[in-house]
């Protein structure tokens, strides 16, 4: 069975997650817009900029039709979307759609490192994967129910609550595309059930 996975794209790297998911058995799309959202399976929150990316999503309604969703669908963020997803962003008075409990650090790994790779151990998904970081955050603290996935100088750059996938750094933009492969494995395993 093909499962169905809309990619949000009102800003950020939406092509390059559809594009990584094309090499996976999935239908991909992306959403723009609320209807949009009708059938699909699960849904991808790119990498771009979080402020910028949830007053889009403030401007299309999305805002609330993305929280609903997620009540039963799986949402895998990256770094924006990640940042999107948390419970908590440090030194932010709320938060965006509070769909983790985990609290993120913005732009954490300071200026002078904007933007680098490293190899990462990623739990159940590869022992040597390529991290790509760009003004990347990165996870604080996690609540009990979130398992980590990876760390990165023992911060914590990936991590799994349920139905939700989270990584700092932009999947992709390599041309691995394991990690979208989990991702779909959780969708289709959700499908099934
Ligand atoms: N590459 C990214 O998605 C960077 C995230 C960006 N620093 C933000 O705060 O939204």
């Amino acid at each position: 069975m093909t499962v169905k996975i809309g990619v949000l794209g009102l800003q950020g790297a939406f092509r390059e997650h559809a594009k990584a998911l094309e090499a996976t058995d999935t239908e991909i799309s992306i959403v723009k817009r609320v209807h949009e959202l009708d059938g699909l399976d699960g849904l991808v929150i790119p990498g771009g900029e979080s402020t910028t990316m949830r007053r889009l999503m403030d401007k299309y309604e999305l805002f609330e039709a993305i929280k609903d969703f997620a009540k039963d669908k799986p949402v895998f963020g990256t770094c924006a979307g990640l940042i999107l997803m948390a419970k908590k962003i440090d030194g932010q008075k709320g938060p965006h759609l509070g769909l983790m409990d985990i609290n993120v650090k913005r732009n954490a790994f300071g200026r002078q490192v904007d933007s680098f790779e490293a190899e990462l151990h990623i739990k159940g998904v590869a022992d040597n994967f390529a991290g790509v970081f760009i003004r990347a955050p990165y996870i604080t603290e996690v609540g009990e129910e979130v398992e980590v996935l990876a760390t990165y100088d023992n911060k914590i750059v990936a991590a799994q609550q349920g139905h939700f996938l989270t990584a700092a750094f932009h999947p992709e933009l390599t041309d691995d595309n394991r990690f979208h492969q989990h991702f779909v494995e959780m969708v289709k395993g959700r499908v099934f059930v």
